[in-house]
């Protein structure tokens, strides 16, 4: 379905609500920690942290669509849940949300087992409370599972900031920052590195952050940063995002600085692409809301384009541009082409049947696709 929206009086971010059904699968609840061999080499990405930190609510609200306000009557998680995306998403890994009670000391807690396959370790912490605690759980998690894998990731969400000043986030950023790299110089690990983000599902921190983490995970993220760097470069665009639309986690973006602003505009874009192609766009109710028509144009009214459209069946590319260079459409039609062109070159999306694209198409992940762009001139490079 295509949309075009013209000389809407938008202003620079207007809030849409996802609605979108809850389509997707909500994974299941383990007791014991088997493994199914289909599982088993997907990347992992683990969520920990005390009871009550948010970390339920984290991935019911980027994988599943919850809204923030019903997260307020999600249970308290007793086992070990794991939620396969790979089914809905770009993103073909798997997230293993735990009890906030995990005892790495009980003998079956097979930590070999649980840290060896992460890609990833996301530790929350809740910002709101005393973070004394959850300080000390974050060392032993960390010193634990490096002692198993030394690759994994470590991600620290400093989370519910929405209750929090400006000044009093930064604070705390900085006081958790330190004394959490103080406790792992102490215990001599001081090569383990943590990363800090500030979250909150209350707004598009939550989805900003998971992005990093995610882009992390991905081999491919060079030649997707060169990619779009050469198509915003010849087509007069100010800012491009390659968008996992499900999620609305961004995996790869051209290098200019990221501002929370342009995100949250891209992100509701999506919202309204969805929304209103599930309304309007599906005959008897059945298929997808995004397909490979799918193509929007929303002009603001600052003179800012934005320009969102379909590239794989999980991703879209979404732009951001001013008024003048819109004007050749065509152009940006053309690179847009070849842009596509490329990304199905690196993730063979073509020759997989699922399109959950997450592999090389060569040895070399950082293979750039031969690929001629027009420029802004029109001479070809
Ligand atoms: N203010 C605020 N509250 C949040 C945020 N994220 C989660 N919460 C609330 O925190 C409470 C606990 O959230 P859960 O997601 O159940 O926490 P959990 O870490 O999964 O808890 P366990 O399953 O007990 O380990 C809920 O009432 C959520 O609504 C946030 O960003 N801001």
């Amino acid at each position: 379905m295509n949309i075009q929206y013209e000389d809407t009086t938008l202003p620079g971010s207007y809030g849409v609500v996802g609605s979108f059904p809850k389509s997707f699968g909500y994974g299941v609840e383990v007791s014991d920690l088997e493994e199914s061999p289909t599982s088993a080499d997907k990347p992992r990405i683990l969520l920990m942290g005390l009871r009550r930190s948010g970390k339920s609510s984290i991935q019911k609200v980027v994988f599943h669509k919850m809204s923030p306000n019903e997260t307020l009557f999600l249970e308290s998680t007793n086992k070990i849940y794991k939620d396969d995306i790979s089914g809905s998403s770009f993103v073909n890994f798997q997230i293993w949300d735990f009890p906030g009670q995990v005892d790495f000391f009980d003998p079956t807690f097979d930590s070999e087992m649980i840290f060896k396959g992460a890609g990833a370790l996301i530790f929350v912490i809740d910002a709101q409370d005393d973070y004394m605690e959850a300080l000390s759980r974050l060392h032993l998690t960390v010193s634990r599972a490096y002692k198993v894998n030394p690759d994994i990731n470590f991600e620290v969400f400093i989370h519910k900031v929405d209750g929090l000043s400006d000044d009093h986030k930064i604070e705390t950023q900085r006081d958790i920052h330190q004394r959490a790299n103080d406790d792992l110089t102490d215990a001599s690990l001081e090569k383990v590195h943590l990363s800090f983000y500030l979250t909150s599902i209350y707004d598009h921190s939550i989805f900003e952050a998971f992005s990093k983490v995610v882009q992390k995970l991905i081999p491919q993220l060079p030649t997707l940063e060169n990619l779009l760097n050469i198509f915003i470069s010849h087509s007069g665009i100010e800012k491009a995002f390659l968008f996992d639309v499900s999620s609305k986690i961004y995996i790869a973006t051209d290098s200019a600085p990221v501002d929370m602003q342009s995100y949250e505009l891209c992100c509701d874009m999506i919202d309204v692409v969805l929304d209103i192609s599930s309304i309007y766009g599906l005959e008897d109710g059945s298929g997808s809301a995004y397909d490979e028509e799918s193509l929007a144009i929303i002009k603001l009214n600052n003179t800012t384009v934005l320009y969102l459209k379909e590239v794989t069946k999980f991703l879209a590319l979404v732009c951001i541009l001013r008024e003048e260079s819109f004007e050749r459409k065509g152009l940006i039609e053309y690179n847009f082409h070849c842009f596509r062109k490329a990304i199905h070159e690196v993730f063979e999306v073509g020759s997989s049947n699922d399109g959950a694209a997450w592999r090389p198409a060569s040895s070399s992940s950082n293979s750039q696709p031969s690929l001629k762009y027009a420029s802004l001139n029109g001479s070809d490079v």
